[in-house]
């Protein structure tokens, strides 16, 4: 065999019967299918209709994020404390669902809740070499551990189910490699937005990135998972990070990571898993961390962005989505990005809602010593029941508390209008989630992407910030 891409290698790993013919797809298995409440009822009652089971239940693990309230305490064990009737009925369903098919599931109030993309690698599940499937574009956050991870519809939630395969084309492979040292201040999710800038909103289309270089090799598990996430922001099929000894480390005593002579075996396999020197990609792009600075969107997709010393710009007069980015913005050219006032501040999401994210806005919160601005309303809502055990262990609550931003339960919250947490409109936001389309946080509110460190200056200070202003 010549060489290969780690995609390639992950990818004939899984094949089961290979397509007839350029282009045709191929049958792959599946070896973790994760679920959410929110693309798991159809499926469902089609395997229901159809007569069919669930093929391999223990590969499968559902949890309920979109739709859950994040107001404390929790509802539960009943979801009398669930007013809005729609959300209470996907829950109740994802609930009957898999008590039926014998699905695994992780609701609301219990120990491994919390948004699909932060329990699978927290709990050891998502691992190197592993095809990992959910009815949920940010799927890719997984690849981050090695795994090929995809997204995928609902009716192919139903494939998945009823037998643990999927038809699929090959994707093109598309290298992103990123050498050097990130600037002081400078984070994973300013470079996320810095690669999909670079790469632009359908560069990756039919493409897994594959993310590596020095820069990617000094990133922990949970910076990487952040690039991984937001690599389906460049239209790509998911992005990919070959396991390392970070990697290694990262899994090693979690709930479901092999142990003893188990754990031998897999880390011998996990790393073989690498693209070959001489492996010849689709496409090469090429960035030099040292050029990435703290990022701030101005628009209505995560590739409308600038640097937080930089102005609003002024659209090319031919540019109609720029403008109109701006009408809805309610922004004018110009117009300094640290001059922008806030009405809310987000902090959360499987962007960046895990534990070194809080600890990193907890940072910044704990060094000024001064409280949320006046007016603001700041919110942190962890990304897993585990992240909020973890972070009140340290006493991360309290200095946000302290400080005067709201300490939330977990779940999808406000990255998307689809819970309570949904913005109202004409609000404006700074928010650590990946998305900042037209409505995403509720009718006409306005949303503007940045770090957590940037979030939690923006909550103190009123208006667009960095820490460096503080
Ligand atoms: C609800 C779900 C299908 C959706 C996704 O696929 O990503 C959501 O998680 C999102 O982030 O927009
Ligand atoms: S946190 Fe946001 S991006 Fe992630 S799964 Fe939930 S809605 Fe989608």
């Amino acid at each position: 065999m010549g060489a290969r891409t780690l995609l390639d290698r992950l990818w004939d790993d899984h094949v089961v019967v290979r397509g007839d013919g350029d282009g045709a797809p191929d049958l792959l298995y599946v070896d973790l299918h994760l679920l959410h409440e929110m693309t798991s009822p159809q499926a469902f009652a089609g395997l229901r209709a159809a007569g069919r089971g669930v093929r391999r239940p223990d590969l499968t693990v559902a949890t309920e994020d979109h739709n859950v309230p994040t107001t404390r305490p929790l509802p539960l064990p009943l979801l009398d404390g669930v007013a809005d009737p729609l959300s209470r009925l996907q829950m109740e369903t994802v609930r009957r669902n898999c008590a039926e098919f014998g699905v695994p599931h992780h609701p609301l109030g219990s120990a491994g809740n919390g948004i699909v993309h932060v329990i699978g690698p927290e709990q050891g599940l998502s691992q190197p070499g592993l095809s990992i499937v959910c009815g949920d574009s940010h799927t890719s956050t997984h690849g981050a551990l090695g795994a090929l991870a995809f997204g995928i519809g609902t009716s192919q939630v139903e494939h998945v189910l009823a037998t643990q395969t999927l038809w699929m084309e090959r994707p093109r492979s598309l290298e992103v490699r990123i050498d050097g040292v990130l600037g002081p201040g400078v984070t994973a999710k300013d470079l996320a937005l810095h690669v999909v800038r670079a790469i632009g909103v359908n560069g990756g289309a039919g493409s897994v990135l594959e993310l590596r270089g020095s820069c990617v090799d000094s990133l922990t598990v949970e910076q990487r998972m952040t690039l991984c996430n937001m690599s389906i922001e460049c239209g790509a099929r998911g992005g990919l990070i070959a396991p390392d000894a970070t990697t290694l480390a990262y899994l090693a005593g979690r709930p479901f990571a092999p142990t003893g002579p188990d754990w031998e075996a897999a880390t011998a396999y996990w790393r073989t898993l690498r693209s070959d020197d001489d492996a010849v990609f689709d496409r090469s792009v090429v960035i030099d961390a040292a050029d990435v600075v703290p990022t701030v969107t101005w628009g209505t997709n995560p590739s409308q962005a600038v640097a937080i010393d930089d102005v609003v710009p002024t659209p090319a007069p031919d540019d109609d989505v720029a403008a109109r980015a701006l009408a809805y913005m309610d922004l004018s050219p110009g117009t300094p990005m640290r001059a922008i006032a806030v009405d809310t501040v987000f902090i959360g999401s499987c962007t960046n809602g895990r534990l070194e994210d809080l600890r990193a806005a907890a940072d910044v919160v704990r060094a000024s010593g001064r409280p949320v601005a006046p007016g603001v309303r700041a919110l942190i809502v962890p990304g897993s029941a585990a992240v909020v055990r973890a972070a009140e262990a340290e006493g991360l609550d309290r200095v946000f508390t302290g400080a005067g931003f709201e300490w939330r339960g977990s779940g999808c919250s406000m990255c998307t209008a689809m819970n309570p947490d949904a913005l109202g409109q004409g609000v404006r936001s700074a928010s650590t989630t990946n998305r900042n389309f037209e409505g995403r946080q509720g009718d006409g509110a306005r949303t503007h992407l940045v770090s957590p460190q940037v979030a939690a200056a923006t909550a103190l200070v009123g208006r667009l910030a960095a820490p460096v202003d503080l």
